[in-house]
């Protein structure tokens, strides 16, 4: 189970999430929703290690992790996917695969990569940055779960991309979730999300407004909600 409790952060800007508490049980998919601003990447650097909260802690499995690097959290399974493509685009398919995979671990990589993304197999010697912009993003997901994660951070995965391609990135990430891989995601598309997801947490200017189950609350009233806040 991953953890944030009564988590306040910020920039030197300002204070952006406020008292957060948010839970992503062992094989659950976890949506966070929100409109522009909210804080909804704000809240997945701190869950990764990359902006440490000014009070608050981030627990795996009861453990407290708060202050951990980056680095130390992604070998405890916190692996976050960035928003944008987080790969090395001047390298080949497969030599990404072998920078991201565990030592030793480089053929399963391979693996799991391509029997997930076959077309990442097709393309195995071809430079990543020369894929199409949906390509470069299974690259980058197939990555996050080479390595037996823990929970998944995914940071807005459908960004730019064309709706075939995001239809085969979320059966992905569904079958992810079907096998046990917890996730917290993201998302833009909230009818996607809320299908896919076991709970449902919306955040409005850095506190959570609603946390439940998906059938607990609507698309409309969502969308309603974010043009509520941002209007107000
Ligand atoms: N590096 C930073 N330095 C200063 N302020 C920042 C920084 N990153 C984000 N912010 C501010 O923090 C607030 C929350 O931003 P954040 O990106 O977390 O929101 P978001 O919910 O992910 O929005 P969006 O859906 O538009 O991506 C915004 O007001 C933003 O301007």
């Amino acid at each position: 189970m991953f953890e944030l409790r009564n988590i306040t952060a910020g920039y030197d800007t300002g204070t952006v999430l406020r008292d957060v508490s948010l839970t992503v049980p062992d094989n659950a998919t976890v949506a966070l929703l929100g409109p522009n601003g909210a804080g909804k990447t704000t809240l997945l650097r701190v869950a990764s290690g990359l902006l440490k909260p000014y009070s608050g802690q981030i627990l795996v499995d009861g453990v407290d992790v708060t202050g951990a690097a980056p680095h130390q959290l992604a070998r405890k399974g916190v692996i976050h996917v960035p928003e944008g493509r987080g790969i090395f685009p001047s390298l080949t398919v497969a030599d990404n695969v072998l920078l991201q995979s565990p030592p030793g671990r480089y053929r399963q990589g391979l693996a799991i990569a391509t029997s997930t993304f076959p077309r990442l197999g097709e393309r195995a010697r071809q430079i990543a940055g020369t894929m199409s912009g949906g390509e470069q993003q299974m690259l980058a997901l197939s990555h996050a779960y080479v390595g037996n994660p823990h929970v998944v951070l995914l940071d807005e995965v459908s960004m730019g991309l064309a709706p075939k391609i995001v239809e085969e990135i979320f059966e992905y990430l569904t079958d992810l979730g079907r096998r046990g891989v917890a996730q917290l995601l993201v998302e833009q598309y909230v009818g996607q999300a809320l299908r896919m997801a076991d709970f449902v947490y919306i955040l409005d200017r850095g506190r959570i407004s609603f946390a439940g189950e998906p059938g607990e609350i609507s698309e409309e009233t969502i969308m309603n909600s974010y043009l509520g806040s941002l209007s107000s």
